[in-house]
């Protein structure tokens, strides 16, 4: 169907007069230029494709950042809450402390609720309002911030009487109903020449600034766009969103933009999101049946994704090198390790990179799913790549397989294996790139070192990346195409000769990545990797929760936690004690540091050894360490966050955190995953050198599920960062994210793509569907 476009043409006074272009269908309006938007000058254009405002498309696409309640509704306020509160800017100051250091404060007047029994007249039906007052702080070090130009410059960014929304984190000042805010955000809502804001009851949207547009004026032209949306822009088919319950595109928009209440932001937030999803999940299986080439094949595949229980690969069906790895396994593997295991080798067998994402709480046992995986592929004549973010952890794992393969004796399908990481000797290290490149070495374990330029494999078939968090998902991506790269190059110039070579061979590697953070990473993953999730649920046998206590750092809280760890000790037990930094820092006196502590604690745990591990040690010191521990040579290990991820010493009974509101909710649950690993009873004790953190920190005493405590965590810090620096922006960040909700878009989209694709493969009968898609990103499986 054609729709009414509107186009276009300059008139002499600068401002575009629209006109109607009858030859673009509806779908396409989404990508018309900006200049199709009403009234629009040509300055107003050209800045906004500056910007990368090109299109309708991408400027709708740039969602608020959050919604303000103008009437700010909201009752009560506690230490450290995420607040948004609107209000008007009462003072700002530029104000030179030293000769090297200044700060900037600007005063926010912002009438809100009032929580409190008031007994005034004025208040007698108990709807009174009072003032806050948020003192946003910003502090300058260095000389050249303390001039008294610089300091009024900070001064006039913020004009007195601006009506303005304020978000961030709040902390009471001694004074009453005044709170300072240090990590803040401000956006000018209207000027104080204005005032018929205060009659909007909507939520007000705040848009991200972009390359110098400013979120008011972003609103705008926003507005603008959205009234000039065609009702018909929806690619995917009436029946779809009616069976998945979402709503229409043109609606999905205006709701989104402009809200008549949160729920209604919220419905479009589904929407989109949904759409993220979809494409993602159409993209790829319509790339794979592409490839495919009866209808019955087709079928095959889609079935496959219908009903999953089919896509496992019993034992009976694995490689004989996986099940004798197995039978050397101390224990059994619990059922949902062995279901992530039919399921990995049901993928890894067939003749399509996998993309897919392991995902169990802290200490749940991926590490042996993963070199489960490994085994397959090294059976069937393949090589396996098992990359780790931290070098302890690449010596851990090493070991640990090691051990694993001696129990092998001297069968002779046992695989080579090696480390290499950035300190293995050049000679080592070489030797060692030579093999894997002839394909002596069957399996590396390793950190980032293994993507660098001169690995090359001979056939490189898996790669594991255990994420734990820590990489990114450009980083991953980076290895994955090199790899790929250098599988593919170094077999090519192998088999040149060889005609007989299956194609597959020269297929990008299966991709394995594990992480013990279902979110946010996760969700960034299905967004922006397109990835199939396994997840292991339970827990190996005999694990006995740990006990977790949230402690004052008074001296009386640092003796009796002395006292807890002396009867631990006593009773043959370890402790790790964590600090939040190395050295004793000037700046920061009040944190406790590991190297300052070692003496002292020596001191007080006489006959007991204590060990020191950091990352500023060398690679060597910093096993050694964790080996003297491992054996029981020391029984305390000083340490700072370098344990966090993936350190394995099932034995290990205690941990204590110092100054632990340094650390975040999740990093937290994981630094105490390093207890409670084995059968023996643990204890996690928070040490909290602040009052007001101890709230913050009771949630861990509460829960230990990784996933409750990660939304918890999401929740306290505020939507700032949902998707992490470099994702925020994509998607709309709401001051409760609903990120268990969100993962069921993603079945659902699955779902949507299949019913679709079901009914048509090639999408022909679809062919709004087919155009969206082909608008949307590259239709790239990872790897090739
Ligand atoms: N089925 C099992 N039965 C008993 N012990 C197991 C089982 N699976 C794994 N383990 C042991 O549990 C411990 C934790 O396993 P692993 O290091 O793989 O956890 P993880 O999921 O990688 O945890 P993290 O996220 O903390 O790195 C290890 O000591 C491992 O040997």
């Amino acid at each position: 169907m054609d729709h009414e476009v509107r186009m276009e043409e300059s008139s002499s006074e600068g401002v575009h007069k629209s006109r109607v272009c009858r030859s673009l269908p509806s779908v396409a309006f989404l990508d018309a230029s900006i200049s199709c938007i009403p009234g629009l000058s040509k300055r107003q254009c050209h800045q906004l494709e500056n910007c990368g405002f090109h299109t309708l498309r991408k400027l709708l696409n740039h969602f608020p950042r959050t919604y303000a309640d103008l009437q700010n509704a909201q009752v009560g306020i506690d230490d450290g809450q995420y607040l948004i509160s609107v209000g008007r800017i009462l003072s700002s100051r530029g104000v030179r402390a030293s000769y090297s250091f200044s700060f900037l404060e600007v005063v926010v007047g912002c009438e809100v609720a009032d929580d409190e029994p008031q007994h005034t007249i004025d208040n007698i039906d108990g709807g009174g309002k009072k003032t806050i007052y948020l003192h946003l702080k910003k502090f300058f070090r260095g000389m050249r911030f303390t001039s008294q130009p610089f300091l009024k410059i900070l001064e006039d960014k913020h004009k007195l009487g601006d009506f303005v929304c304020v978000s961030g984190k709040v902390k009471s000042m001694s004074t009453k109903d005044h709170y300072e805010m240090r990590e803040y955000n401000i956006d000018v809502l209207k000027d104080d020449e204005d005032s018929s804001i205060h009659l909007e009851e909507r939520p007000y949207p705040i848009y991200p600034s972009k390359g110098g547009l400013k979120p008011s004026s972003l609103r705008n032209i926003i507005a603008r766009a959205v009234q000039a949306l065609a009702p018909d822009v929806d690619p995917i088919p009436k029946e779809i969103t009616q069976d998945f319950g979402l709503l229409d595109l043109h609606d999905a928009y205006i709701r989104i933009h402009q809200p008549k209440h949160l729920e209604e932001a919220d419905s479009a937030r589904r929407r989109l999101i949904f759409d993220e999803f979809f494409y993602l999940q159409l993209g790829r299986l319509f790339q794979m049946l592409e490839g495919l080439g009866t209808r019955m094949e087709k079928d095959g595949l889609l079935d496959k994704y219908r009903k999953p229980e089919l896509n496992a690969l019993y034992m009976e069906d694995w490689s004989t090198l996986t099940k004798k790895f197995l039978k050397t396994l101390p224990y059994s593997l619990t059922s949902s390790q062995l279901s992530a295991v039919s399921e990995i080798i049901w993928d890894i067998k067939r003749p399509v990179p996998m993309n897919r994402l392991l995902q169990g709480d802290v200490g749940c046992g991926k590490t042996v799913v993963a070199f489960l995986a490994c085994m397959e592929v090294i059976g069937s004549g393949y090589q396996a790549a098992f990359m780790v973010p931290t070098e302890l952890l690449a010596i851990q794992h090493y070991e640990q397989l090691l051990n694993l393969l001696e129990s092998m004796g001297e069968d002779q399908s046992k695989p080579a294996i090696a480390l290499l990481t950035g300190s293995t000797p050049l000679k080592q290290s070489r030797m060692i790139r030579k093999a894997l490149q002839t394909g002596d070495i069957s399996m590396v374990i390793g950190t980032h070192s293994l993507i660098s330029e001169n690995v090359e494999f001979s056939a490189l078939r898996l790669a594991v990346v255990d994420e734990q968090h820590r990489f990114g998902v450009i980083q991953r991506g980076r290895f994955n195409s090199k790899l790929c790269f250098s599988s593919l190059s170094s077999r090519m110039a192998a088999t040149s000769s060889d005609a007989s070579s299956k194609s597959n061979d020269y297929m990008a590697p299966h991709i394995l990545a594990m992480s013990a953070t279902p979110i946010p990473r996760t969700l960034a993953l299905a967004l922006y990797g397109d990835v199939s999730l396994t997840q292991i649920t339970d827990l190996p046998p005999g694990r006995i929760p740990i006990e977790t206590h949230i402690i004052e750092g008074t001296s009386k809280g640092f003796e009796d936690v002395y006292t807890m760890m002396l009867d631990e000790l006593e009773a043959e037990g370890k402790v790790y004690l964590v600090y939040p930094v190395i050295e004793q820092s000037e700046q920061l006196p009040q944190l406790r540091a590991a190297s300052a502590d070692l003496e002292a604690m020596s001191d007080r745990f006489r006959g007991y050894n204590c060990g020191l591990l950091h990352g500023k040690m060398k690679s060597d010191e910093k096993d050694e360490a964790l080996r003297r521990f491992r054996s029981g040579e020391t029984h305390i290990l000083l340490s700072t966050q370098v344990i966090e991820v993936g350190v394995d010493v099932p034995d290990a009974s205690m941990m204590v955190v110092m100054n632990a509101e340094r650390f975040g909710i999740a990093q937290l649950h994981q630094l105490r995953g390093r207890v409670g690993r084995g059968t023996r009873k643990s204890k996690c004790i928070l040490l909290a050198s602040t009052t007001s953190s101890l709230n913050r920190l009771k949630v861990l005493e509460k829960s230990s599920d990784g996933f409750y405590l990660a939304n918890a965590d999401l929740l306290l810090r505020g939507p700032g960062d949902l998707l992490g620096k470099r994702q925020s922006g994509h998607i709309p960040e709401f001051p409760i994210a609903r990120l268990e909700i969100d993962g069921n878009i993603l079945q659902e989209a699955h779902a949507a793509a299949l019913k679709i694709l079901g009914d048509s493969y090639d999408l022909d009968q679809f062919p709004a569907l087919k155009a969206e898609l082909s608008m949307r990103q590259p239709l790239c499986l990872l790897g090739d």
